[in-house]
């Protein structure tokens, strides 16, 4: 495939591979935009962690190992981060147990409902709903619990933090390079498609919906480990001191050390169906509720490659349950064959051109073909601007069927004990990602369209059970 262009570089950069031990390291997402970064201060580069000069007034909390928060939470590792937050394990001293604790940034520009809105789904939970095309009875149990909330403040300002069960990762770690076992990869998409139901059943858009956002529960063992026992087994944290590129000292915003987020979880091929039920679909921090609040397309912030087409070319409309539809499917390939369908670290006009490749030119809606094909380079990269056909060099990508032969088939074949899809179900999964993934919304599979789907009914539900 087509390499990545230069000006993607510095986005590879923040991908690279961390320590052994450790996770490949999050992409984090420019929500900071808004944010003046205080260009006077930069730091030596870190592989595998957030981004350093984010921890300035408005930015993250600068967090050390060891560390009590609350009166209650020790720090005991790191687990992640993203744009908005960083994640850590923390052995909560009051209820003897391991908590996972998400500290946001602290600014004010960035209100997040992500509590209050897992909290409403949770409680909906004895609120009668209509049938649904599957049982949805332990569907909200794939959705992350809030334990406790509280603040801190710090130097860079007051952070909402909340608690939530730790978690062995994510999908996304434990698939790197590896493949999920036929009858799991079948299990974890018709668990993931049993949780979205759930959410647009109860009126709300997950709004971000890619692996990494899916995680595993750890086995209920782990909390029986004492601080020193879990060190025995998992290792110190992988910490690497912070330096300044002037070589001025650390100022009180940033942390002494950098913590590498630790993987606590198995790699793809050893999950077993067991492992299914535990997963968590997490991160409602893009959600919303579409009856009473307006997701502009434009105001999309899932990666380009899980992003719906209509977030692209119809930036100023709002977003509704279709855009989560669009990235359940690009979730889906990926768990079958642990390839992306549309590759990352692209522009968007050239994951435009990989999806017209994938799906068909004639399936592209014409209202979207003359913004398409337009000529000339205006306002092309600024935000909203709408995708434009590349007019340098680029190599075709296959059409969805020799792309999951090629790519899904030919890579489980690779790996025999991972099990290849027989022709019958082939032929279910591809009708069911191609109604997933039509370009105009208003055409794309509801998700009980999707959940009744032959491939759902026949192959995914049944591991389920
Ligand atoms: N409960 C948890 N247990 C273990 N790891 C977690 C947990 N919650 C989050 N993580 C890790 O932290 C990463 C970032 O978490 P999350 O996506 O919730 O943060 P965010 O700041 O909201 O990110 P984004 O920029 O994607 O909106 C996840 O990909 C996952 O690896």
């Amino acid at each position: 495939m087509k390499s990545g262009l230069i000006a993607n570089f510095k986005i590879k950069l923040l991908c690279v591979f961390s320590a052994s031990r450790r996770v490949a390291s999050r992409c984090s997402r420019p929500h900071f935009s808004t944010m003046s970064l205080n260009p006077s201060i930069e730091y030596q580069w870190i592989d595998g962690v957030e981004r350093l000069e984010l921890y300035q007034s408005a930015g993250y909390h600068p967090v050390m190992i060891n560390d009590m928060l609350h009166n209650r939470y020790r720090i005991v590792d790191k687990l992640g981060f993203g744009g908005y937050s960083t994640i850590w394990l923390a052995r909560d001293e009051t209820a003897k147990h391991y908590v996972a604790v998400k500290i946001g940034i602290s600014s004010p520009a960035l209100p997040r409902r992500e509590p209050e809105i897992l909290r409403a789904l949770h409680d909906s939970r004895s609120n009668p709903q209509p049938p649904r095309a599957a049982p949805d009875a332990d569907a909200c149990t794939a959705l992350p619990a809030i334990i406790d909330a509280f603040d801190v403040s710090g130097p860079n300002g007051t952070h909402a933090c909340y608690t939530l069960t730790p978690a062995q990762g994510s999908l996304k770690e434990a698939s790197f390079s590896r493949l999920f076992p036929i009858k799991v990869a079948r299990a974890l998409a018709a668990k993931l498609a049993t949780a979205v139901a759930f959410i647009h059943s109860r009126g709300f858009v997950h709004g971000d919906i890619h692996l990494r956002n899916v995680l595993v529960e750890l086995p209920s063992t782990f909390d029986e480990l004492s601080v020193q026992e879990f060190r025995g087994k998992y290792g110190e944290p992988d910490t690497v001191p912070i330096t300044r590129v002037d070589g001025q000292p650390l100022t009180l915003n940033v942390p002494a050390q950098a913590v590498v987020p630790l993987y606590l979880g198995k790699k793809a091929q050893e999950f077993t169906l067991a492992d299914t039920h535990g997963l968590l679909l997490s991160d409602f921090g893009e959600a919303f509720s579409p009856a009473t609040e307006q997701r502009l397309g434009r105001d999309c912030n899932i990666p380009l490659a899980k992003r719906a087409p209509e977030a692209l070319f119809e930036p100023n409309e709002p977003l509704s349950y279709p855009s989560d539809i669009w990235s359940l499917g690009t979730a889906i390939w990926e768990i079958l064959g642990m390839k992306f369908i549309f590759s990352e670290s692209e522009t968007q006009d050239e994951i435009v051109a990989q999806q017209i490749d994938v799906l068909g030119s004639h399936n592209f809606p014409e209202r979207w073909r003359k913004q398409w094909e337009r000529l000339g380079e205006e306002q092309k990269y600024a935000k909203g601007a709408i995708p434009q056909r590349p007019t340098s060099d680029r190599d075709t990508w296959p059409s969805l069927e020799i792309a999951f032969e090629e790519f899904v088939q030919e890579y489980r074949r690779k790996r025999e004990a991972a099990g290849t899809f027989e022709e019958e179900e082939t032929r279910a999964i591809l009708e069911l990602v191609r109604g997933m993934l039509r370009f105009r919304p208003e055409e794309r599979l509801t998700i009980d369209e999707v959940l009744r789907s032959e491939w759902m009914v026949k192959w995914a539900l049944p591991q389920l059970e």
